[in-house]
């Protein structure tokens, strides 16, 4: 049976351009995230792969990157499910800093650990491990059931959100998440097996990764 789940992170949006914490804030694609989420279609196309259902957050930046992709792909059809379980972390009190000029304020390293660390949650918001208890929750519940029982899944979401699941489907520990970084815009293609557990995975390539 095919088990397949596709991971896609959101296209640029105008706070990624402008290098802002973004968190809950719920801004558009620029015109190169709007190119992005076109390539991922395409990429995902060429790649011969077809889905039975989608799955996205309540955020425009994730659901019109998913409509676009599926435009390219000629699937503007298929089922579509908002959650807001698959938001973005909340960034709290750093929501619409900037992150240079939050390093310079609250040093290199403890914006990194906000950033990335498993259990650090930002002032104000949500640590990873917070947004892991919700996102992962509601895969669990929804998204795996559907991918066990044949459907073939895409889910378009969020840096953080995504990183939560990648957590588990990629088998890291809250010191191995703190190097994975996810590019906009490009296709995480998984295989799972019948127990739920990944049997193959590649990365379809695509746009920027968070700037450090
Ligand atoms: O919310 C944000 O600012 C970004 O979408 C992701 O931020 P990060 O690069 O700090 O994970």
């Amino acid at each position: 049976m095919d088990r397949t789940l596709v991971l896609v992170r959101h296209g640029q949006s105008e706070w990624n351009l402008r290098n802002l914490f973004t968190g809950w804030r719920d801004v558009n694609l620029t015109p190169k995230g709007v190119e992005e989420a076109r390539d991922a279609g395409r990429k995902l196309k060429e790649a011969g792969l077809e889905f039975d259902m989608a799955f996205t957050s309540t955020l425009i930046r994730a659901y019109r990157t998913l409509d676009l992709m599926l435009e390219e792909m000629g699937q503007q059809d298929l089922t579509v499910i908002r959650d807001r379980a698959l938001n973005e972390r909340d960034y709290g009190e750093l929501v619409g800093l900037n992150k240079d000029d939050a390093a310079a304020k609250f040093g290199i390293n403890q914006v990194h650990t906000w950033r990335r660390s498993y259990a650090v949650a930002p002032p104000g918001g949500e640590s990873l491990r917070d947004t892991l208890a919700r996102a992962l929750t509601y895969y669990v519940q929804n998204i795996l059931p559907q991918v066990l029982s044949g459907k073939r899944v895409i889910v378009s979401a969020h840096g953080n959100s995504l990183r939560a699941l990648i957590m588990v489907l990629e088998n890291h520990d809250p010191d191995t998440i703190v190097e994975r970084q996810l590019q906009t815009g490009a296709p995480l293609v998984y295989h799972l097996g019948a127990d739920a557990r990944v049997t193959e995975w590649h990365d379809l390539g695509g746009g920027d990764p968070s700037p450090h």
